[in-house]
């Protein structure tokens, strides 16, 4: 849709000045990236206002401006369109310039603190395998059925998000499993789209520096369930204690999963080894690849899903039971002499606490773990000294050191970490401000047997300083190293 006059219909417009009766060619919110015949929305954000370059917008042709605030002189030849919140009406116009491609498949929406991209990931590996057209859209990769398309984001912008999903509609998909990050709710990147479902998987502390309270990051999950509409599904982790705060004002249909508590899909850890998993569910035992009892809670929501997804329970557990996790979670090596390299995103206390209590219960018996951490720069400070001190009391040895400083000097953030950890445990900690030589001297360290853990990175394939990435791979330095010491 690329009449202007249509497009407004789905706005909410205070003001206007100049014509709707024109036709416009592409929708942005970059000033850097208008050109002639585009429409663009000068949005408040967290670093600066777009609202200082809708001068700069309208000399590179932009011949539409929506705004919060009208600009001082005013151009002949540009419409002004005022609205009450610019991020809102990006979405929504987003949404309508790519013929709403959301309600042209099924959209389900993950978001949590943990756990959002394994669920995605298997969601849609599960879906294609049904024999269904699927898409993507995660922290490590898009994908419109089988075309791989890169991430920058955990949730893309608006603009990007609405482009996937009317290629994603355009290629055939049925259905697109995508993570919704509590940015996203915050800063309406997901307004205009219509959910056929949402699963939460947890909450715990993570993006403090953005949301500033715990209360503030709950009040974002939860306004994605607050919007879903009465067709939809609202699926919860109901072991979570914010699990029913999250779909106290839906007026989706409420369902939920759990291992402890009652819930209407229902499963049991019988067996939790390096291997995989074995889960009773609803009565049937199935073994899965994925390792650790968080994951079987990623399980059950992928299960449960498929199921409010009227998908056939056997296909459902088959399939599954075959399907590895996502890239960087769990994943792991082991060494011709025995040691065991694990590397996993874990990047917010709670996860770090699940992956080294999951390796407390497969070790077999007095093996070392030595964990390598650091913390993320320009992001929440306050999980830092949190993290630091989870690792120690799960580990034999930590080593404390970098992990994309970004703009931040990397001692500081180390120092941060340093500072949460109690004088019982200092006798475990080291620190070596230089990623590859932490994980050169934990191999070096480690003996047959022993488990090294690298976390935070995952998937991710650089170490960002100043702005710049320079490219580094945990999982191919571990191997590198592993075998070189063997
Ligand atoms: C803190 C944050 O979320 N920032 C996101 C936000 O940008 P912003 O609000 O900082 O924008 P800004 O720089 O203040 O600019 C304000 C406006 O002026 C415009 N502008 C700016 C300069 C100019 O010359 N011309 C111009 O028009 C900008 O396009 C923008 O519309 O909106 C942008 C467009 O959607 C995002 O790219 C950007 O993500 C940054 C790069 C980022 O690092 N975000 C991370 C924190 C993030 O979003 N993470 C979540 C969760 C991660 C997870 O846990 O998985 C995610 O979903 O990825
Ligand atoms: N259900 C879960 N509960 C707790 N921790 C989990 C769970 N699932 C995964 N984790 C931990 O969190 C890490 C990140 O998992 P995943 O990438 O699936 O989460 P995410 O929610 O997508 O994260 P992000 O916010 O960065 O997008 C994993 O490497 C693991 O350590
Ligand atoms: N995607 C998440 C996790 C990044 C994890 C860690 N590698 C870091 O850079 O902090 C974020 O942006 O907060
Ligand atoms: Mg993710």
């Amino acid at each position: 849709m690329n009449e202007l006059k249509e497009l407004l219909q789905e706005v909410e417009v205070l003001e206007i000045k100049g014509t709707a009766d024109i036709v416009i060619d592409q929708v942005c919110f970059d000033s850097r990236k208008a050109e002639k015949g585009t429409l663009f929305v000068a949005v408040r954000g967290t670093a600066t206002d777009g609202h200082h370059f809708i001068a700069g917008a309208v000399s590179k042709g932009a011949s539409v401006v929506v705004c919060e605030e009208f600009p001082e002189t005013l151009k002949e030849n540009v419409t002004y369109i005022l609205v009450k919140d610019s991020a809102v009406a990006l979405g929504i116009l987003a949404s309508a310039f790519y013929n709403h491609p959301s309600g042209k498949l099924k959209l389900v929406g993950i978001t949590g603190t943990n756990g959002k991209t394994t669920v995605g990931t298997l969601l849609y590996k599960l879906f294609e395998e049904l024999g269904y057209k699927a898409g993507l859209i995660s922290t490590v990769e898009n994908y419109i059925h089988t075309s791989v398309v890169p991430s920058t984001h955990t949730t893309p912008d608006p603009v990007t998000l609405n482009a996937l999903l009317a290629e994603m509609v355009e290629a055939g998909c049925d259905y697109c499993f995508m993570e919704v990050s509590s940015h996203a709710v915050a800063q309406h990147r997901i307004e205009g789209l219509k959910f056929s479902g949402g699963v939460f998987t947890n909450l715990t502390h993570d993006h403090l520096d953005f949301h500033k309270t715990f209360r503030a990051y709950l009040e974002a999950k939860k306004a994605f369930f607050d919007k879903l509409d009465r067709n939809a599904f609202a699926l919860v982790n109901s072991d979570d204690k914010n699990g029913s705060v999250m779909i106290q004002n839906t007026t989706a249909y409420k369902k939920s999963y759990a291992l402890k508590s009652m819930a209407d899909f229902k499963a049991k850890v019988v067996e939790n080894e390096l291997s995989g998993l074995l889960l009773d569910i609803g009565g049937q035992e199935v073994w899965f690849k994925l390792v650790g009892s968080f994951n079987a809670y990623n399980l059950l929501a992928v299960f449960a899903t498929a199921m409010l997804l009227e998908q056939d329970r056997g296909r459902v557990l088959t399939i599954l039971s075959r399907l590895n996790g996502a890239e960087g979670r769990f994943d792991y090596v082991t060494s011709s002499n025995g040691v065991i390299g694990i590397v996993d995103y874990a990047h917010t206390p709670d996860a770090v606490q699940n992956v080294l209590s999951t390796i407390r219960d497969i070790r077999k018996g007095t093996e070392q773990v030595i964990t390598i951490i650091g913390c993320g720069g320009d992001r929440d400070k306050a999980k830092r000294p949190v993290m630091a001190q989870v690792a120690c009391d799960w580990s034999d040895k930590v080593i404390i050191t970098s992990d994309n400083p970004r703009s931040e000097d990397p001692e500081d953030i180390i120092r941060d970490m340093e500072a949460g950890i109690t004088p019982d445990n200092k006798r475990k900690a080291l620190t070596i401000t230089n990623r590859l030589e932490a994980i050169k001297t934990a191999c070096h360290l480690a003996k047959p047997g022993d488990i090294i853990l690298l976390a935070g990175k995952g998937h991710e394939k650089y170490q960002e300083i100043q702005g710049v990435k320079h490219p580094f791979d945990d999982k191919k330095i571990l191997i590198e190293q592993l075998y070189h010491v063997s």
